[in-house]
């Protein structure tokens, strides 16, 4: 099978090792230095250390042989959601396509199939989506992936591009639940690293690890609502992309959302955060938009709420977590 991964960023590079283990695969990085440094020295230091690429999997800036390359083939777009867009309209109309992104378009506030319904209406597309950290891909270990399309031979392709010794694929027809699992589990993670950070100052009465565990479990009830509001099922967010991806997320410091919690409970300013991160945290700059997704759609989001006012400012950390302790008691389902 041929597969062309465009965006050779972290999870776009262990994706590409994992899939050119058994298919001429091509990685398309949109900066020539940079497809000349993956060339040279095997590796893609920036965003995956030194582990090695494997020796058949084939590098190029070259968009069109990217594009010829994936023309009977799979085309994976592995760039952040912000760029979604923009690659898919490069694509041609008849191409299959499945991204990777987890997020929300900010300037729009839909989501990749959404985006895709737009940009190529009558073309098959799908998400790769669930718990993965790239490193850990990139280093052969066992992970568990979900592929969502309404298209069975998208999904089918996807499984038979990734599935292996190491890496389970999973598929899915709920392309509305997946994307909003994969989506939202990055502002939870953001509001976990701020209590975990907080934590981590020591001082009495500071969260500990039941504030941890309330909030991924109010979190999925969150995730869960405005999913089931978009039209998802409610049994997806217990599977690969809602709890799994969340409990990753949220607890591992792997997690470049995650990091940007722990920064700010720190005391850094987002934009001291974000550069001192210099990868992208999807949960940024989704979390407005999965507020006002939640308001239209009048869904009650009371962590994201929080999250959002820590970003925009408006908030500290502890004031946002003692906001959040302060509600009217509910029942819990
Ligand atoms: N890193 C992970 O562990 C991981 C795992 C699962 C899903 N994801 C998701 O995959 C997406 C990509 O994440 P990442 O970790 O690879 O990000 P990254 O920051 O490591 O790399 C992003 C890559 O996209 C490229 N890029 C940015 N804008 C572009 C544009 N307009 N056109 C073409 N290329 C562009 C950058 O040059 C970079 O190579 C995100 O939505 C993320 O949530 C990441
Ligand atoms: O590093 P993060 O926070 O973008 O998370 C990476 C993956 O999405 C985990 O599944």
């Amino acid at each position: 099978m041929k597969i062309a991964v465009f965006g050779a960023g972290a999870w776009g590079t262990a994706l590409a090792m994992a899939a050119a283990q058994r298919h001429d695969t091509l990685l398309w990085a949109r900066d020539a230095s940079q497809a000349q440094a993956l060339l040279a020295e095997r590796r893609n230091s920036r965003y995956l250390g030194g582990v090695a690429l494997p020796p058949t999997l084939r590098v190029t800036a070259d968009f069109s042989q990217a594009q010829a390359h994936a023309c009977q083939g799979l085309t994976v777009i592995a760039t952040p959601m912000a760029a979604l867009r923009e690659q898919l309209a490069r694509i041609p109309d008849a191409r299959p396509v499945l991204w990777l992104c987890k997020g929300f378009e900010a300037r729009t506030g839909a989501l990749g199939h959404e985006v895709a319904r737009e940009v190529r209406p009558s073309a098959a597309a799908g998400v790769l989506s669930g718990p993965s950290f790239a490193l850990e891909v990139a280093r052969g270990q066992p992970t568990a992936l979900v592929a969502a399309s309404n298209d069975t031979a998208l999904v089918q392709s996807a499984v038979a591009a990734f599935h292996g010794d190491n890496l389970r694929v999973y598929s899915s027809t709920d392309t509305v639940g997946v994307e909003v699992g994969g989506a939202v589990k990055n502002v939870l993670a953001i509001a976990t690293g701020i209590v975990d950070g907080l934590a981590g100052a020591g001082r009495e009465g500071a969260p500990g690890l039941n504030a941890r565990a309330a909030l991924i479990t109010r979190g999925l009830a969150e995730m869960t609502r405005l999913g089931v509001a978009l039209g998802a099922r409610p049994d997806t967010f217990m599977g690969l992309s809602g709890l799994g991806d969340l409990v990753l997320t949220a607890t591992g410091d792997l997690s470049r959302n995650r990091r940007v919690g722990l920064m700010l409970a720190a005391g850094r300013t987002l934009p001291e955060t974000l550069s001192e991160l210099g990868h992208v945290a999807e949960g940024v700059y989704s979390a407005v938009t999965v507020r006002d997704r939640a308001r239209a759609a009048g869904v009650e989001m009371p962590i994201t709420d929080a999250v959002c006012e820590v970003l925009e400012g408006r908030l500290g950390p502890a004031d946002a977590l003692r906001l959040l302790m302060a509600r009217d008691p509910r029942p819990e389902a």
